[in-house]
């Protein structure tokens, strides 16, 4: 799915008005239906509602919900705030409209004319939405205040007033804090910077009919996938396929203290349909490994406690596997990164990078030039500031993910909420899956062996990264309604991946 900017989403509106052909009333009145659908499902008609509007068109979908929502017999009370003197065409209309079926309309000019929100009611946001072209000031400000600081549950209609959809905002800017945001057709991008998410709560997109092939065509670099778009990515097995069609997948993992860590990754990796998978971990992790996975070969490092490279018996060279994954727990010593710069230039098949040997590669950037084209490299934002710089806000880390993967040629997947999967042509694809739950140890090494395993099937490389970002989340979320997120475990998500 993709994410317009404003300016986009202007002129697809205007193309839906031209091509459908639709009045834009009618189109109004088509996203408040779409809102109140989706409302309905969640609030009984018995909830107390106080229902805000600005003067634009977001303040227009306002007053055609209340007229909607009045029809369904909730008891509501319509709030107008006044803080310009022009409304815009659709608002009037719809104003004309209410005020034919209620007298419960009050104009808000001054601070006292904002009522009271206790607990049990339900505001409904619709003061500013995509126009947003400066921050709220005046009346508008202290509505959003008053909302904020109130218990009620709030809902926004579109975006919550105050946030840009597209650019970033300053920290001083007063933003409607909502539980719910329902935006129309698509998502916007500021839903997906985690620095947003205060101002998004839980955010859905309801549909409008919106000109489908205006949005085929609209460039853009940002993508939302759905969970139904990352199934299509996955590969049909083959009935006659063996153990080699799915790739024979190296990983190196481990250090002294953290051969869980290629525990982890090792089993994650077979849970995801490598074929083969040989594990190379420092001596000590040799018995540790063999146990605890038995279904992967394990090949130990002549270096007891980390990394170095060599190992006792004469092996297969690193290049002659499918894929090689490497970092997890993998610490950083010296003997670790002499086998990190060794490796690079022997490789030419893409590889899956994480944590300290990220962390190497930001200490030795040189060695960004030798990683293999289509290479997936898993930092989260500390580790990816390591490799780049320190960035102002989301947006501009956003310009730096683009331009890193472009420059580079390589896939990187940004951890986090909205997991964001920059692609070497310069897209951004944002993930739809995952929760707090997965923010404890060992949930990256899980990352880590699900990539390396889908690289090993032979996975384009950007469909394996945001097939398997998914996949990774959507285990997340199945561990979290099965036992909740706070006692969620790496191992719960191992054991929670589904390929179906
Ligand atoms: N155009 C269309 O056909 C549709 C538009 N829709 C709604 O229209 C919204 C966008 O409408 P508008 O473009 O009228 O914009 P808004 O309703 O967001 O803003 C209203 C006006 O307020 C002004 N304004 C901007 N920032 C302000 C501030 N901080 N304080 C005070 N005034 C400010 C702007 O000049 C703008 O004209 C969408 O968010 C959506 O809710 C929907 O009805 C779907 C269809
Ligand atoms: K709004």
């Amino acid at each position: 799915m993709k994410i317009l900017n404003v300016d986009q989403i202007r002129a697809l509106d205007q193309a839906t008005i031209q091509h459908e052909p639709i009045a834009p009333i009618n189109l109004m009145e088509r996203a408040a239906l779409a809102f109140v659908d989706w409302f309905v499902d969640r609030f009984p008609a018995t909830t107390p509602l106080k229902i805000f509007c600005g003067l634009g068109n977001n303040g227009g979908d306002g007053l055609a919900i209340a007229r909607l929502l009045l029809e369904r017999d909730y008891p509501l009370e319509v709030f107008v705030v006044r803080y310009a003197p022009r409304e815009s065409d659709d608002f009037m209309h719809n104003h004309r409209r209410l005020k034919l079926v209620t007298d419960n309309i009050r104009y808000v000019e001054l601070s006292h004319d904002i009522p009271p929100m206790p607990h049990n009611e339900v505001v409904i946001d619709a003061i500013l939405g995509s126009g947003l072209s400066r921050p709220a000031e005046g009346i508008v400000k202290s509505a959003i205040e008053a909302i904020n600081r109130s218990p009620a549950t709030v809902v926004s209609v579109d975006i919550a007033s105050g946030l840009y959809a597209d650019q970033p905002n300053a920290p001083e800017d007063v933003i409607v804090e909502p539980d719910y945001t329902v935006a129309f057709q698509l998502p916007k991008l500021a839903f997906l910077l985690p620095g947003n998410a205060r101002y998004t709560g839980d955010w859905q997109t309801v549909d409008i009919q919106l000109h489908k092939r205006f949005i085929d065509k609209a460039p853009t670099p940002y993508y939302y996938t759905r969970p139904d778009e990352a199934r299509l990515l996955l590969h049909k097995r083959d009935r006659y396929a063996h153990k080699g069609t799915f790739g024979h997948a190296l990983l190196l993992a481990g250090s002294y203290g953290k051969i869980g860590a290629a525990v982890l990754s090792a089993r994650a990796c077979l849970r995801s349909g490598v074929g083969l998978l040989t594990v190379q971990v420092p001596g000590c992790g040799y018995p540790v490994l063999q146990t605890a996975v038995p279904e992967a070969m394990c090949r130990p490092d002549t270096h007891e406690h980390v990394l170095s490279g060599t190992t006792e018996v004469e092996t297969t060279s690193p290049a002659d596997f499918t894929t090689v994954g490497i970092g997890p727990g993998i610490g950083k010593a010296s003997e670790t990164l002499a086998m990190l710069k060794a490796l690079l230039p022997t490789l030419t098949k893409p590889m899956v990078i994480d944590a300290d040997a990220l962390n190497l590669l930001g200490e030795n950037r040189e060695l960004l030039d030798q990683l293999p084209a289509g290479s997936i490299l898993t930092p989260h934002p500390k580790e990816f500031e390591r490799l780049t710089a320190p960035w102002q806000n989301d947006y501009e880390k956003l310009d730096r993910l683009r331009e890193f993967a472009r420059k580079y040629r390589v896939v990187v997947v940004l951890k986090g909420a909205h997991t964001a999967v920059a692609t070497p042509e310069g897209d951004i694809h944002f993930n739809a899956t995952g929760n707090p739950g997965l923010s404890t140890g060992g949930t990256g090494d899980v990352l880590t062996g699900v990539l390396t395993a889908l690289l090993a099937q032979r996975y384009d490389p950007v469909e394996a990264a945001v097939l398997g970002v998914y996949a990774h989340g959507l285990a997340g979320d199945q561990v979290a309604e099965q036992r909740g997120q706070i006692g969620m475990t790496a191992t719960d998500v191992v054991d929670a991946l589904r390929w179906a």
